[in-house]
C-alpha cells in the first residue's frame, strides 16, 4: 500500500494519544509494507541479474563461445560493461569460424559428390515423401539418363516404371519396416542389381530419408548361372556315369554329396543316403571306422562291398582319394559294381571246375597237342602238350611220359607220317572240326579220334574208344537176322534165303518145301519149369536140327517154339515126307534137363513150292496152317498143305472177331456141376462152367474158345463177368432155396497173374453180399507152378479174404508134390484122365491113392472129377477121396434146372443121389 507524505504531517500533531497509537500502527504496518516492498524489489534486481547472465551465456553457448564465469564477472560489473557488446564479439568470432567451417564443409561435400559419383552403384536419396533428394550419375545413367532435372521428382515414377522384377518396391518395404532392406534380382534391361535401401532418421526417430544403392550383380547373376548349370552338367555327368560317385566328410564321416548310381546300386533314393554316416552302406565296418581316415588305408581299386538298403552285399571296386574343396578335405569315393563280374567269375570258375572234372574223369581221352612245322613251313608232326587220365588209361601211358614230346615217339608212324598228321594238319590250316576211326592194332582197340582246332597252331583230339561198340554194332547185325537165342537164322534171313532158293528153284525148275515146326506143349515147359528150362529146349532142338539137316538146307527159328526148315533138295513130296520124318527122329530122343527126361514132340505143317505158292509169304502162311492141322490131328505128326487147312485158320480168325462181341452180345451163360461130399453123400457146392451160344455155331465148349480168349486178351472181361455171374446166381439160389452152396470158379493163367484180381474179387464179393468162404477158385497147377513167388503171394492175398482154393487138373501137368506146401490149398482136384483110366491103368491108380495120401498129409482134401461109374466112385471112396464130380452124379445144369431140382428135393442130399441114380 502506498503512504503518501502530506497524510503523515498533518495528523501527528492534532490527534490524540490512541490515534496516534492507531497511527503508529498504521505507519508500523506501512513500514512492514514498505520492507517487503524493499525486498521484493531486491527479489527483482537479483532475479534481473540472473535473467542478464542466463541469456548473455544463452547466446554465447548458441554461438559457441564459453559461458560468463559467476567469479570473474560480479552483479556490478556485470551491469557495467556491454553484455550485447560481448555477444556481438563473439557472434562475429563464431561467424568467422562458421564461414571457415562452410568452406571446409563445401570441400567436403564435393569429395562427397565426387566419390558418390564415382560410386559403381547408383545411389538414389529419396525422401519420405518419395522424392528423389539427390542422385549419383551411375544412378542418373541408369534410371534417367536423357533427364536433366529430376531432384524433388516423385521417385515411384522416376524408378519403378524401369524396373523388370516383380515384388514391391524396396523403399515401401522400408517405409513399411522402418528397417534396412534388400533385394537381389532387380533387374533392369536384362541386367541384375542388388539393392539395399536404408533409412535415415531424424531426431523423431522418423524416416527423413532413405538411401537406396543399385548394385550391378549381371556378372555375379552370369557366373552364378553358369556355376549352376555347369554343377548341374556335372551332376548329369555324375548321375550318368556307371560308378558311383561320393563325397565324404571325414570328419563328420557324413555324405557330402552322392550321384544317383550310388542311389540305383544301394537301392535307395538319394535323400536317404546323402547326410547319412558313410559306414551304413559304404564302409560296412563293424566298428565303424573309416578305413582311410582311421585305419590309414589306401583304397586303390580295392575290392569291397557296399551293403545295399535291404541289406543284401554288393561286391565293389572302390577306389578312395582326399581332395581339397573350398579348403575342406574330402573323401572323393568312386566304385563300381562288379556283382556281373563275380558272377561272370563265378560262372567260369564253376565252368572250369566242371571242365576240369569232366576232363580228368570223362571215359575218352583227351590230348593238346601243337603242331611242328619243318624248316619249309610244312607240318612234320604234332607235339604233346597234355593228356587227361583217360587218354593214360587208354595208351597206358602216363602223362609225364607222353608231354612234350613228338607223336612218332607214341604213335605209329606210318610211311614216315605220324598218325592222324594229315587230318590235323587239315584242322589246324581250316580250323575245322573232323573225326575219323582208327583201328590200333597194338592196343587191340579201335578209337573215334574227334579233332578239333584250339589256339594258333594247336590243336586237341578226343580219343573215344569205340572197340566195345563195334563189337555191339557187328553184334547187332548178327542179331537182325539171328536168333539170340538159338543163333538160328531168324525171320528176316529166313524170307531172304528163301527169296533166294525160290530164284533158284524158279530157275532150275526145281520144287523146295517149307516145314514148319511148332513144339508141342512146349508151353507146359515153360509154365512148369520156368523160361529158362524152355530156353535151355529151344537151345537143344535148334542144335539137333542143325546137325540133323544137310548143309544146303536151311533151320531157321521165327520165335517162341516156332522152327521153319527150308529145303530144296526136294523133287517130290515123297522126300519131303522122309525129312519130316527124320526131323520127328531127331527129336524123339528124350532131353535131361535139370536130371529130368523131357520128351519133345513137334507138328510139322509142310508147304511146297510151286504147288502151295510160289513168294516168302505165301509159303510160310501155308506151312502155318498146314501145321495147325496137324496140331489138330493130334500132334507129333506132319501135315501137308491143303486149302482146308487154311479154312480152318480163317475160321480161328474169325472165331476171335465173334469172341470179341459176344459179351456185349450176351451170348454168354453158365451152367453149374454140382460137387458131392462123399462121405455125407452130400451135394456140397457147384462147379460154374462157361458157354457160348455162338449165332451161327450153337453152344461152344469152353475149350472150343478159352485157348483163343487166353491168346486175344479177351479171357480178362470174360473171366470177370464169370465171376460176377456166377457170385450172383448162387447168391440168388442162396436166398431162394436157403441152401449155402460152394461156388467153384475157374481161373485162367491171365486171369490169375492179373494184379488187379484181388481187389475186384473183394470188391465184387462185397457189392453182391456172398459170404466169402462160399467162393472157392480153381487154378491149374501150370498156372501156379509158373511164377511160384507170385502164385503164392496172390494165393495167401485170396485166403486171407476168406476164399477157398483148389488146384484144378492136377497130375496133368509137370508139377511137383514138393511144391504144394508153398500154397495155401484147400482142395486137389485130380484130373478126369486119372479117373478114366482107373481101372484099365493100375500105375493110374497107383498115382491116385498115392496123390490123396499125400494130399491129406498136407490137410488138403481131394476132389475127384469126370466119375462117370459106380465103379470109379467105389475106388474112390475106398481110397478115402473127400469129394466127387462127374456126369455119373449130373451134368452140369443151367441155373434154372438147378433150382427147380433143389426146389423139387427135400434136401441136397436127396438131390444128390437122385441125380446120381438118374444118370448113370
Ligand atoms: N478159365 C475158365 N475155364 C473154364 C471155364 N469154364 C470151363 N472152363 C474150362 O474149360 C474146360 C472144358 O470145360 P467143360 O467143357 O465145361 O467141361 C467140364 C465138364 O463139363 C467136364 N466134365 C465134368 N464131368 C465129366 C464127366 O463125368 N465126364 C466128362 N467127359 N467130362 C466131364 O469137365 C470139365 C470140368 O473140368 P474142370 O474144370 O477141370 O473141373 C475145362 O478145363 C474147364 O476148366 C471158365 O469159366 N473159365
Amino acid at each position: 500500500m502506498k503512504v503518501s507524505p502530506e497524510t503523515a504531517e498533518s495528523g501527528v500533531e492534532n490527534l490524540p494519544f490512541s490515534d496516534l497509537q492507531q497511527q503508529l500502527q498504521v505507519v508500523k504496518q506501512q513500514l512492514s509494507g514498505l520492507s517487503q516492498e524493499k525486498e521484493q524489489w531486491l527479489q527483482r534486481e537479483q532475479d534481473l541479474y540472473r535473467y542478464i547472465r542466463l541469456k548473455t551465456n544463452n547466446m554465447l553457448e548458441v554461438i559457441g563461445t564459453l559461458p560468463l564465469a559467476a567469479e570473474e564477472l560480479d552483479d556490478d560489473r556485470l551491469l557495467s560493461i556491454d553484455p550485447i557488446g560481448i555477444v556481438t564479439d563473439s557472434f562475429h568470432q563464431v561467424l568467422d569460424n562458421l564461414k571457415q567451417t562452410n568452406a571446409e564443409l563445401s570441400l567436403a561435400k564435393e569429395e562427397i559428390q565426387a566419390i558418390f559419383n564415382a560410386s559403381g552403384a547408383g545411389i538414389m536419396v529419396v525422401d519420405a515423401a518419395l522424392r528423389l533428394r539427390a542422385y549419383n550419375n551411375r544412378g542418373k545413367d541408369l534410371f534417367f539418363p536423357s533427364v536433366e532435372e529430376v531432384v524433388g521428382v516423385n521417385f515411384r515414377e522416376l524408378v519403378c516404371h524401369r524396373r523388370q522384377s516383380t515384388g514391391e518396391c524396396l523403399f515401401d518395404k522400408v517405409l513399411q519396416d522402418g528397417d534396412v532392406a534388400e533385394e537381389s534380382d532387380f533387374t533392369i534391361d536384362d541386367r541384375f542389381y542388388h539393392v539395399v535401401a536404408t533409412p535415415i532418421h531424424d531426431l523423431a526417430g522418423q524416416i527423413a530419408y532413405i538411401i537406396l544403392i543399385y548394385t550391378d550383380i549381371t556378372q555375379l547373376k552370369r557366373q552364378e548361372t553358369a556355376l549352376k548349370e555347369a554343377e548341374l552338367r556335372l551332376r548329369a555327368i555324375l548321375n550318368g556315369t556307371p560308378a558311383a560317385i561320393t563325397l565324404i566328410d571325414p570328419t563328420t564321416h557324413r555324405i557330402v554329396f552322392a550321384n544317383q548310381t550310388l542311389a540305383d546300386m544301394i537301392g535307395g533314393q538319394l535323400q536317404e543316403i546323402e547326410g547319412h554316416i558313410c559306414h551304413k552302406f559304404i564302409c560296412p565296418r563293424e566298428e565303424g571306422q573309416c578305413p582311410i581316415t582311421d585305419l590309414g588305408e589306401t583304397i586303390d581299386k580295392s575290392e569291397r562291398r557296399l551293403v545295399r538298403l535291404d541289406g543284401t552285399i554288393l561286391p565293389i571296386i572302390k577306389t578312395v582319394t582326399k581332395i581339397e574343396l573350398e579348403g575342406q578335405i574330402l573323401l572323393l569315393e568312386s566304385f563300381v559294381d562288379i556283382s556281373a563280374l563275380k558272377d561272370e567269375q563265378q560262372r567260369r570258375k564253376e565252368s572250369e571246375e566242371r571242365y576240369r572234372t569232366l576232363y580228368s574223369t570223362m571215359r575218352e581221352g583227351v590230348a593238346q597237342f601243337k603242331m611242328l612245322y619243318s624248316a619249309d613251313g610244312v607240318p612234320s608232326s604234332y607235339e604233346f602238350v597234355d593228356v587227361n587220365p583217360a587218354f593214360e588209361k587208354i595208351f597206358s601211358v602216363a602223362a609225364r611220359q607222353v608231354v612234350g614230346r613228338s607223336a612218332e615217339d607214341i604213335f605209329a608212324v606210318v610211311d614216315a607220317v605220324p598218325f592222324g598228321l594229315e587230318c590235323f594238319t587239315r584242322v589246324v590250316r581250316e580250323q575245322v572240326s573232323s573225326e575219323f576211326e582208327y583201328e590200333f592194332s597194338e592196343l587191340n582197340k579201335t578209337l573215334r579220334i574227334s579233332a578239333a582246332p584250339t589256339s594258333s597252331g594247336c590243336f586237341s583230339a578226343l580219343f573215344e574208344d569205340i572197340t566195345q561198340r563195334k563189337k555191339d554194332e557187328a553184334r547187332i547185325a548178327h542179331m537182325a537176322y539171328f536168333d539170340a537165342l538159338t543163333d538160328l537164322p531168324n525171320r528176316l534171313l529166313l524170307k531172304d534165303r528163301l527169296n533166294q532158293m525160290l530164284t533158284r528153284a524158279q530157275r532150275n525148275n526145281k520144287q523146295l518145301a517149307l516145314f514148319f515146326l511148332d513144339l508141342d506143349h512146349f508151353k507146359r515147359v515153360n509154365d512148369t519149369f520156368g523160361h529158362d528150362v524152355g530156353d535151355q529146349l529151344l537151345k537143344i532142338v535148334a542144335d539137333r536140327l542143325k546137325n540133323a539137316l544137310r548143309h544146303c538146307d536151311s533151320v531157321c527159328r521165327l520165335g517162341g517154339d516156332e522152327f521153319v526148315v527150308l529145303s530144296d533138295m526136294i523133287s517130290c513130296q515123297n522126300d519131303a515126307v522122309k525129312l519130316a520124318e527124320k526131323i520127328h527122329a531127331t527129336l524123339k530122343d528124350p532131353l535131361v534137363l535139370r536130371n529130368k527126361e523131357i520128351f519133345v514132340t513137334t507138328s510139322i505143317g509142310i508147304a511146297m513150292y510151286p504147288a502151295d505158292g510160289d513168294d516168302p509169304d505165301t509159303l510160310i502162311k501155308n506151312a502155318d496152317a498146314a501145321m495147325y492141322q496137324s496140331k489138330d490131328g493130334g500132334r507129333d505128326e506132319f501135315r501137308f498143305y491143303s486149302s482146308n487147312a487154311n479154312a480152318q485158320a480163317l475160321e480161328r480168325l474169325l472165331l476171335a472177331n465173334d469172341l470179341r462181341k459176344a459179351l456185349d452180345h450176351e451170348e454168354f451163360y453158365l451152367v453149374y456141376q454140382p460137387q458131392i461130399d462123399l462121405d455125407k453123400g452130400q451135394i456140397i457146392g457147384v462147379e460154374a462152367l462157361l458157354r457160348w451160344n455162338h449165332p451161327v455155331l450153337g453152344h461152344l465148349s469152353p475149350a472150343q474158345f478159352i485157348p483163343l480168349a487166353e491168346e486175344t486178351g479177351l479171357i480178362l472181361p470174360i473171366g470177370r463177368w464169370v465171376l460176377l455171374t456166377a457170385c450172383r446166381q448162387i447168391r440168388e439160389l442162396q436166398q431162394l432155396s436157403g441152401v449155402r452152396l460152394r461156388l467153384a470158379v475157374n481161373l485162367s493163367a491171365k486171369q490169375f497173374r492179373d494184379v488187379g484180381l484181388v481187389s475186384s474179387i473183394r470188391e465184387l464179393l462185397a457189392d453182391i453180399g456172398l459170404e466169402t468162404d462160399l467162393l472157392e477158385l480153381e487154378i491149374t497147377e501150370s498156372t501156379l507152378m509158373d511164377n511160384i513167388d507170385n502164385a503164392t503171394r496172390t494165393l495167401h492175398s485170396l485166403r486171407e479174404m476168406g476164399l477157398t482154393l483148389a488146384i484144378d487138373d492136377f497130375g496133368t501137368g509137370y508139377s511137383s508134390l514138393s511144391y504144394l506146401h508153398h500154397f495155401p490149398l484147400q482142395r486137389l482136384k485130380v484130373d478126369k484122365t486119372f479117373v478114366r483110366r482107373l481101372s484099365t491103368h493100375p500105375e493110374d491108380s497107383a498115382i491116385t491113392e498115392a496123390i490123396i495120401v499125400m494130399a491129406h498129409t498136407m490137410g488138403i482134401k481131394v476132389v475127384a472129377e469126370g466119375i462117370e461109374n459106380k465103379q470109379e466112385l467105389e475106388f474112390l471112396v475106398s481110397k478115402n477121396c473127400d469129394e466127387a464130380q462127374g456126369f455119373y452124379f449130373s451134368r452140369p445144369l443151367t441155373m434154372s434146372q438147378l433150382t427147380e431140382k433143389i426146389k423139387d428135393n427135400e434136401s441136397v442130399q436127396a438131390f444128390c443121389f437122385f441125380a446120381a441114380g438118374d444118370q448113370p
